[in-house]
């Protein structure tokens, strides 16, 4: 048996996760912490899974990961400067799994994405999600927007034609890594992307929707069972799903 902790696990996805590590044979849900438990609990755990906030998630992975704990990432917000800490903070054979996005159909649309990206003049990335969401873009859009930057640098391609002069209200939106991206909160909604490519005479648009929050469920357990296989830092669920 893996035994896992939960961090945020009043909250909508640690809910969830510690249902689904509940019904798993092969799991053990050891600890279930929120805002103000005691951290301590996670120690029973060879596994925890953060879903909490991206204000909190940096004090709880170096906290994990100083007490010699596996860990999962949900939680969004995880930015480069602290990957790199994190990666130096690791004991040997500490496995530590950074995943923007669960849901295998938002794994293989960021892909996806990416094998397109240099075949067409223009990318953006338009996330919708529910209006509780705290962080905007979203961590799936961020990563999106960054494989697709490295996939059109690698093929030697610039920004996209755009002739915006005028836009005092951002209403082209944000940029990452030089790519747009368009956050929408909408009530009724969950988790969804598309991504818009456009060149001479075609657009071709690769979308995602995830309907309810059980669909990042499969992810979450694989993650727990294999993050002891993946000794160091690893982003995103690819390597796990023999994508890589
Ligand atoms: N990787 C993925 O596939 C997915 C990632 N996410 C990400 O997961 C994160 C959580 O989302 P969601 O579940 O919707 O958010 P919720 O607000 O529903 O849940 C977060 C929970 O964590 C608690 N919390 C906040 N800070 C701490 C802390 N320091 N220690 C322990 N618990 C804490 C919150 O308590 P309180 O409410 O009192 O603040 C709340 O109970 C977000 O960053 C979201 O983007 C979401 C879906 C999928
Ligand atoms: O807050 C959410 O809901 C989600 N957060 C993650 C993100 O920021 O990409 C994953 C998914 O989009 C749902």
């Amino acid at each position: 048996m893996i035994k896992v902790g939960v961090l945020g696990a009043n909250g909508r996805m640690g809910s969830e996760a510690c249902g689904a590590v509940e019904g798993a044979d092969d799991l053990e849900l050891v600890a279930r912490v929120d805002v103000g438990d005691d951290r301590e609990a996670l120690r029973a755990a060879d596994v925890v899974v953060d879903f909490t906030h991206p204000s909190a998630v940096a004090d709880n992975l170096r906290w994990c990961v100083d007490a010699g704990l596996h860990v999962v990432v949900g939680t969004s917000g995880v930015g480069q400067d602290l990957l790199d800490e994190v990666r130096g903070r690791l004991q040997p054979g500490q496995g530590v799994l950074v995943v923007p996005n669960f849901g295998i159909g938002a794994v293989l649309m960021m892909r996806f994405a990416a094998q397109a990206a240099r075949f067409f003049d223009s990318v953006e990335v338009i996330e919708l999600h529910h209006p509780r969401k705290a962080d905007a873009p979203s961590g799936t859009a961020t990563r999106t927007a960054q494989v697709i930057a490295a996939a059109r640098a690698e093929a030697g391609l610039g920004s996209g034609p755009d002739a915006t002069t005028h836009d005092p209200d951002g209403a082209r939106g944000a940029t990452v890594d030089g790519i747009p991206v368009h956050a929408v909160r909408m009530a009724g909604l969950v988790a969804h992307q598309e991504v818009l490519l456009g060149t001479e005479g075609e657009t071709f648009t690769i979308r995602h929707d995830s309907l309810h929050r059980s669909s990042f469920m499969p992810g979450v357990l694989l993650a727990c069972r294999k993050v002891a296989e993946h000794p160091g830092l690893t982003v995103g669920l690819d390597a796990l799903l023999d994508l890589d």
